[in-house]
Parts: C-alpha cells; sequence; structure tokens
C-alpha cells in the first residue's frame, strides 16, 4: 500500500471553462448528444487527474467528478433508487430523473418536455429534494430509503472513472460518502412508518460496501476514501458507536483497499477516538475548521495509522500561512504512524485557478489560492515535512511575506468604516414597538386583506442576460443598457399590474446574481472573471471575496426602484440583499470575526434603504435566504452566531421611518431550528418558502411567538408546473387557520428568476384569482 502523502480530498468538476454545464444542459435542450456529453465528461476527468498529478500530488482522488450531484452518485452506487424511477431502463435517463424529475412513461409517449429547462424539475415524475450541502453554498439530491429501499452494489462508475485515471497514468484512490453519512444524509421515503430512520438501515448498507471494497481490490485499487462529514456535527452515543462498529466490520474484511476515512467542515469529537479504535489505516481531520493538530494528537490509537492533516482551507481562498501549517504537522508527527498532507474538505467549493483571473490587481492576487495553487501549498507542505523545512524555505517565505503584506495593507483597512462601526448607539438596531409601526405603515400603504407580492426577480431571460453581457463587454453605452433595462421594468411593471398585484417589483433585471450585484457595487469587496463554483447541478456562481473593510460608495438600487416606482400608484418593493447572506455566499475574511463583517455590510446596506425611503420607496426587502445556511454544526456553537446574525440584519434595517415597511424573505433550508432567531429579526413581514412542505412550517413558527406579517410561498417556484387558482386557494386557507388573515400576505416559495414567462403568468394569474376567492370567503 503505497503511503498518501500529499493529497486533496476533491476537486472541482463543472470544469475550468463549465465545460460541463454547457454539455448538461445542451444535451437537456437537444442541442448536444450523448456521445458528446460524455465525451467532454471524460475529457474533463482526464484533465483533472493529470492536472492533479502533475502538480505534483502523491495521490490523487478519483469519482469526485460527477454529472449533476456526488450523493445521488453514492445512491445510485448502493442501488438505492426509489420505486418512482425504476420504470427508467436506460441508467443515464433515470440519473437525470432522479436529479432533475422527468415526464412519467406516459407523458413521455406522449412527447413529454423533460429537455426544456435548464434546470429545476421537469415532468409529473418528482425528482429527489435538494438540500443544502452542510453549511455550504453546494446542494445536494437527498436520497430516499425506506424500510424497503434495495441495496444492491452497481460500482461500475467508480470502476471505470479508476482505470480512465490508471490509462492517463496516474493511480487514483476512488472517493465515495462512507455508509453512515449516506443514510444521515438521506430522508425516510413516504412508504416508511413513523419512527423509521434510514439509519436503521446501516447494517444492511455496510455489507454493500463490503461487497464494494471486494470489488475495487479485485481491480487492484489500493486506496478507497469513503466521507463520514456527518460526524463533525452533533452525533448521539449510538451513531457513533455504529461508527464505529462499519469500520471494524470494513477493515477487517480479508480481501479490500486499505481504507481512509474522511472529514471535513468541523470537529470529529468522540467519533475520532472511535474511529481510531477500528484497524481502518487513514483518518482524515480538518483542521481549519476544527479545533487543531493538538486535540487529534492527544488521541489514543493513531500509532498505527496515517492521519490525513487538512491544513489547507479547501473552502476559501486565502494563501495558506504555511508555516503554522508545517507546524500543525510537526504536532502530530510522531503521534500517528504517518502524517499525510491534504486540504480541509473537497476543492469543489473553490475556483479552479486563480490564473484565469487577469483582472485581479497583482498585489491582492499575491495574497490569493484558487484551487491550482492550493493543490501546489499542500504538495509544499508535504515537502517540507518530509525533507525538512530548508527544502521549502522559500516557498514558506514568499507566502509569509504575502501574508504579511495582506496583515498591514492600507487597502484592507479603512478607518473611517471602523470609526463609524465604534459610534454606533446600542439603538441604531432598535426600532420603535411593531404594533405601533404595523398601524402607521397601514395607513401608509392602504392594502387590501392578504396582500399579494412576489419575491423580487422576474424571469432572467435571454435578451436580458444579452444586454448584460453587451454593457460588460462594451458592445452597449450606459445610457443604452439604462434605456434597455428600463424598457424591461416597465414591463414587468406593467405585467404585474394587469395581474392585478398590489405590491409590485422592479423584477432585477440589471442583477446576475442576488450577491455578486451587490458586490460589484461595495467597497472592500472583488468579483472574479472565471471565479464559478458549482451551486448544484449545472448551475454556478461566482461568489465575490471580501478582502477589507466594506462600505458603500454610492447608492445601488435606488435608479431602478426610483424609475419603477415612477411608473405606478401601486407600492414598489425595494430589493436588497441582506448581510449573513452576502456573507454566506462570498469568500470571506480570514482575519478579523465575521460578526465584524456583518456589521460593515450591515451598514452598507442600512445607508441603501435609507436612500431608497427618501425617494419615496415605501416598503424593502431584505434578503436573508442564507440564514440558516451559516449556522454552526454544532449547537454549542449555535447561540452566538444567531445573536451577530440577527443583530446584523436589524442593523441593517433599523435606520428607516416607522413608516417604512421591512420585509424580510427566506428559503433553500429547513427553518425550524432558527425559529426564534427569525423572529428576532423583527421584519414587519417575513416571506417564506412553504409551498413544497404544504404550510407545515406554520404552526411551528406561530408556535415560535412569531407575531408579525408573514407570506407562506403558496406555489414552488422549482417547478415548471402552473399552479391551479383551487390548491392555492386550500394552502392559503390552511395558512389562515394556523395565521391570523390580518397578518398573511401571499407570494410565491421565491423569485422567478430561473422560470420562464410562460410559466410564470398564468402561476401569478392563479395565485391572485386563489386570493380573491380566499378573501371573500374569510
Ligand atoms: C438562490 N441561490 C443562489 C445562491 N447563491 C448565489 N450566489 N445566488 C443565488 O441566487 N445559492 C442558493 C441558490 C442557488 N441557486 C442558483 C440558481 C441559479 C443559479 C444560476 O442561474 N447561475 C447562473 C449564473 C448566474 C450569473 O452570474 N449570470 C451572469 C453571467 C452569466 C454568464 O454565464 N455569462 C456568459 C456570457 C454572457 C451570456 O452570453 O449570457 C459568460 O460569462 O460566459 C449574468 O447573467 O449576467 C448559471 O448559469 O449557472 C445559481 C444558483
Ligand atoms: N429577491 C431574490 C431572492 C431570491 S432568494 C429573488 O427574487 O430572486
Ligand atoms: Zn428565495
Amino acid at each position: 500500500m503505497p503511503a498518501i502523502g500529499a493529497t486533496v480530498l476533491g476537486y472541482p468538476r463543472i470544469g475550468p471553462h463549465r465545460e460541463l454545464k454547457k454539455a448538461l444542459e445542451g444535451y437537456w435542450a437537444g442541442a448536444v448528444s450523448r456521445h458528446d456529453l460524455e465525451h467532454t465528461a471524460a475529457t474533463l476527468r482526464r484533465q483533472s487527474v493529470r492536472r492533479m498529478a502533475e502538480l505534483g500530488l502523491d495521490t490523487v482522488p478519483s469519482n469526485t467528478f460527477s454529472l449533476y450531484d456526488h450523493v445521488l452518485d453514492a445512491a445510485v452506487l448502493v442501488g438505492a433508487v426509489p420505486q418512482r424511477f425504476t420504470s427508467f431502463e436506460d441508467e443515464l435517463d433515470r440519473y437525470f430523473a432522479m436529479a432533475r424529475g422527468a415526464a412519467s412513461r406516459r407523458t413521455r409517449n406522449e412527447g413529454g418536455d423533460e429537455r426544456d429547462q435548464p434546470d429545476g424539475d421537469v415532468g409529473d415524475v418528482a425528482p429527489l429534494e435538494m438540500t443544502k450541502w452542510f453549511d455550504t453554498n453546494y446542494h445536494y439530491l437527498v436520497p430516499e430509503i425506506g424500510p424497503a429501499t434495495p441495496f444492491q452494489l452497481n460500482a461500475a462508475k467508480l470502476v471505470a472513472e479508476y482505470r480512465e485515471a490508471l490509462a492517463e497514468g496516474v493511480v487514483t484512490r476512488p472517493v465515495t460518502i462512507g455508509p453512515a453519512s449516506l443514510l444521515l444524509l438521506a430522508k425516510p421515503d413516504d412508504e416508511a412508518p413513523a419512527g423509521f430512520r434510514p439509519f436503521d438501515r446501516l447494517d444492511e448498507l455496510t455489507s454493500i460496501y463490503a461487497e464494494l471494497l471486494e470489488t475495487l481490490a479485485d481491480a487492484g485499487v489500493p486506496w478507497i476514501q469513503l466521507d463520514e462529514p456527518s460526524f463533525v456535527a452533533d452525533r448521539d452515543a449510538a451513531e457513533i458507536t455504529a461508527l464505529q462498529r462499519v469500520y471494524q466490520r470494513l477493515a477487517t474484511l480479508e480481501r479490500r483497499p486499505a481504507i481512509f476515512v474522511a472529514s471535513y467542515f468541523g470537529d470529529l469529537g468522540d467519533a475520532l477516538p472511535a474511529l481510531a479504535m477500528t484497524p481502518v489505516e487513514a483518518i482524515g481531520v480538518d483542521l481549519v475548521a476544527g479545533s487543531g493538530a493538538g486535540r487529534v494528537a492527544a488521541t489514543p490509537n493513531l500509532a498505527g495509522k496515517t492521519v490525513v492533516a487538512g491544513v489547507v482551507d479547501g473552502r476559501n481562498v486565502w494563501r495558506a500561512d504555511l508555516e503554522s501549517a508545517l507546524g500543525s504537522l510537526a504536532t502530530l508527527l510522531g503521534l500517528a504512524g504517518d502524517v499525510a498532507v491534504s486540504t480541509s474538505c473537497s476543492l469543489l467549493h473553490v475556483p479552479y485557478d486563480l490564473d484565469a483571473e487577469p483582472d485581479i490587481d497583482s498585489r491582492l492576487r499575491s495574497w490569493l489560492a484558487f484551487a491550482d495553487q492550493k493543490v501546489t501549498e499542500v504538495v509544499t507542505l508535504a515537502r517540507g515535512l518530509h525533507e525538512g523545512y530548508d527544502a521549502v524555505a522559500g516557498r514558506i517565505q514568499e507566502g509569509t511575506s504575502a501574508r504579511d503584506d495582506r496583515a498591514t495593507a492600507s487597502s484592507v483597512v479603512d478607518p473611517a468604516v471602523r470609526q463609524r462601526i465604534a459610534d454606533l448607539p446600542p439603538e441604531a438596531s432598535q426600532r420603535s414597538p411593531y404594533a405601533h409601526r404595523i398601524a402607521v405603515q397601514a395607513d401608509n400603504l392602504d392594502l387590501p386583506p392578504l396582500p399579494t407580492t412576489t419575491i423580487g426577480s422576474f424571469p432572467q431571460t435571454g435578451d436580458v442576460r444579452s444586454v448584460r453581457a453587451a454593457y460588460r463587454n462594451g458592445q452597449i453605452d450606459a445610457d443604452e443598457y439604462s434605456s434597455r433595462m428600463r424598457t424591461e421594468i416597465e414591463r414587468i411593471i406593467r405585467l404585474q399590474e394587469r395581474l392585478g398585484l398590489d405590491v409590485l417589483v422592479h423584477g432585477e433585471p440589471e442583477r446576475n446574481d442576488m450577491v455578486q450585484y451587490f458586490a460589484e457595487l461595495l467597497n472592500g469587496f472583488i468579483t472574479t472573471r472565471n471565479g464559478w463554483v458549482q451551486s448544484y447541478g449545472s448551475r454556478c456562481v461566482r461568489p465575490p471575496i471580501v478582502y477589507g473593510d466594506v462600505s458603500r460608495p454610492a447608492p445601488m438600487t435606488v435608479e431602478w426602484a426610483s424609475y419603477a416606482q415612477g411608473l405606478t400608484d401601486r407600492p414598489v418593493k425595494g430589493m436588497l440583499t441582506g448581510p449573513v447572506t452576502m456573507l454566506a455566499w462570498s469568500f470571506v475574511r480570514d482575519d478579523q470575526p465575521l460578526a465584524d463583517t456583518a456589521r460593515q455590510v450591515a451598514l452598507a446596506i442600512r445607508d441603501e434603504t435609507r436612500d431608497l425611503e427618501a425617494e419615496g420607496i415605501r416598503i424593502i426587502q431584505v434578503d436573508e435566504p442564507a440564514i440558516r445556511e451559516l449556522l454552526p454544526l454544532r449547537a454549542s456553537e449555535q447561540p452566538e452566531y444567531l445573536r451577530w446574525a440577527v443583530d446584523a440584519f436589524r442593523l441593517a434595517t433599523s435606520g428607516v421611518a416607522d413608516t417604512t415597511q421591512i420585509h424580510t424573505h427566506m428559503c433553500y433550508s429547513e427553518f425550524g431550528e432558527v425559529m426564534s432567531a427569525i423572529d428576532g429579526l423583527e421584519a414587519d413581514v417575513t416571506s417564506i418558502e412553504a409551498a413544497r412542505s404544504k404550510m407545515e412550517i406554520l404552526p411551528e413558527l406561530a408556535a415560535s411567538g412569531f407575531a408579525r406579517g408573514i407570506g407562506p410561498g403558496v406555489y414552488d417556484i422549482h417547478s415548471p408546473r402552473v399552479p391551479s387558482n383551487d390548491e392555492i386557494a386550500t394552502l392559503l386557507l390552511r395558512a389562515s387557520q394556523a395565521v391570523p388573515a390580518t397578518r398573511l400576505w401571499v407570494n410565491p416559495d421565491c423569485g422567478l428568476k430561473t422560470r420562464s414567462y410562460a410559466e410564470v403568468e398564468p402561476a401569478l394569474a392563479a395565485m391572485v384569482t386563489a386570493v380573491r376567492q380566499v378573501r371573500e370567503a374569510l
């Protein structure tokens, strides 16, 4: 068995130029053949293993490539395919049906339209649910596992990708999710009786993994990496014992590769000594998010094992502190059998290569590291560890100088921002009592009961995107751009008037992304040209980088909002992204607490709310869809996070007069655990994703004491399906049983940017008709 040496836990897969995205969307649209899709995928995989090997890694992971999602791949690997997909005989059709939904066989025979959508679920076979991958902005597909879900090994992809890399001359280490985490990431299927947990089937699933290990041994695979990230969150003693049982069993198989159990996004806690007691050969620890090398080194039973030390941050873009990383590695050396050097998690969460960013100035660039630069850092550290400090002294010095330069750069610290924060009185985060302000807002707005609205974005048509691209590329000037955007805004305002909505939006046509748009306009942020990171399936984002103190040089949204308001007598909602979401979807500073950066962003947003108000905007929505996402995985760390997150939102939204109504919006998460924080935001109105769970969230919210305006989403915008008036009316009546109708608002689950007008117009018309019915009924 070769030593692991220098390695990474995973590598980006969307393609340096988003080749996979383009091939997938082309394939779904019927414009790219299956052969071409497979060719693109194979080329990307080969390039990736070659690149990692050329950069000097000792061992390279494989099977980290995925056509859609690695959790879906793991479900397919163990044959956990829900019944509704079994009629798809072709494997790729079945795979994409699980990812995106599909027309049933009946509809397919009638000419179903599953290839028309670039993303989202299509047709009448519902896809697997999508949810957040731990506390990242990546989304995985949730396996459905019930008592009768079949398990059957299907190792073809894993073995084929191993052999494909071997043909490139690279012996790889196949990676997949370990059995315990796979079940903890799954949800019970609809057939499961109350109280059933997928985890109940751990022993059965372990048998499939045993078979997998034997298959890999037969294929000559030296190492397998089984990821068990679910154990960096709070787990009970039974779950930890079960984890130990799994690896005791797998590691005592006669025929198997060496086993590397990886963890990331935090500290393994009690799971680390439990794993150390099993005969697995290697354990991976995250020394960036976790509590450090000292604690790991103190774990008994590591002497015969390789500790794979995740010392290079796999999910942020700062150049590593090589000196301190070497210190951590030295702490482990001598206590473990061997020390391998790695990233703290897969590099899936960072862009490929800093060299693809010609616009970033050279000084700032010297502070940064993207995936390929991180691979090089890992290689340098492994050399330093094994050949001694002097072998890499030059590189370490270079890194230290860059970090010192960053620490003292005047572009990072803005004394004016710091003074403003220091001068803030406590009442800056306090509005007058809700009962008082809601009364003055009612006078100011004069809205009907059950006011109707949308969440902000309207379809981002090809036309709108190409106008933005033309402006960005200098093909049209600012006047032409502004005029084209105004035409689009006017069209959206007139459409909403025609549909009969009560509170209008300008539709966000000028925004490439709800975070990047603001980052481009704020001091302290930079944005990238090619820094794409997969968010889900074929969808990508370019997370901005916060490098310095944040401030707002000029208004960011006022021009568009006030133009829209000038077109209509109905209130137009101003639309901003909140401080927590701005940070959750950016690469953040690692040189000051996140809470401090959040206050700076909050102040910039606060300035914007006041300017919007001064221009006659009477309602302002501050979106915080990611407030749940940043919730620490360990309960002990959650109260502190919630305290500063709520405080930042309140700082952002308390600068306006009582007459101005503050809305917020949340989606993409289960909000059960953060109900009291949602209440603590004190937004006058909160819109929240609720349609898919059929309003289940409302009783929970009411029970938490929440007693302000609430807009539970009445239809799911992730689906092209147009809801009927009756189903929306039914949901509204259900909502009115949990929340007094006087506090109910009516809106879709989220923004409409990924949908087409052909879906949006009838869906909103149904929503307005349903509200009229319900208003009469109430
Ligand atoms: C709400 N969601 C968001 C998350 N994170 C964000 N940062 N933003 C979000 O909205 N996390 C949770 C969810 C995740 N959901 C999504 C949904 C949709 C997308 C998405 O559609 N992404 C787009 C890229 C968006 C973008 O930046 N567009 C720019 C640039 C577009 C582009 O590719 N331009 C071309 C050239 C121009 C052209 O011909 O169009 C190029 O650069 O090559 C824009 O529209 O201006 C995607 O396509 O993946 C992401 C997350
Ligand atoms: N205002 C944004 C929120 C998305 S979470 C939108 O409508 O797209
Ligand atoms: Zn949303």
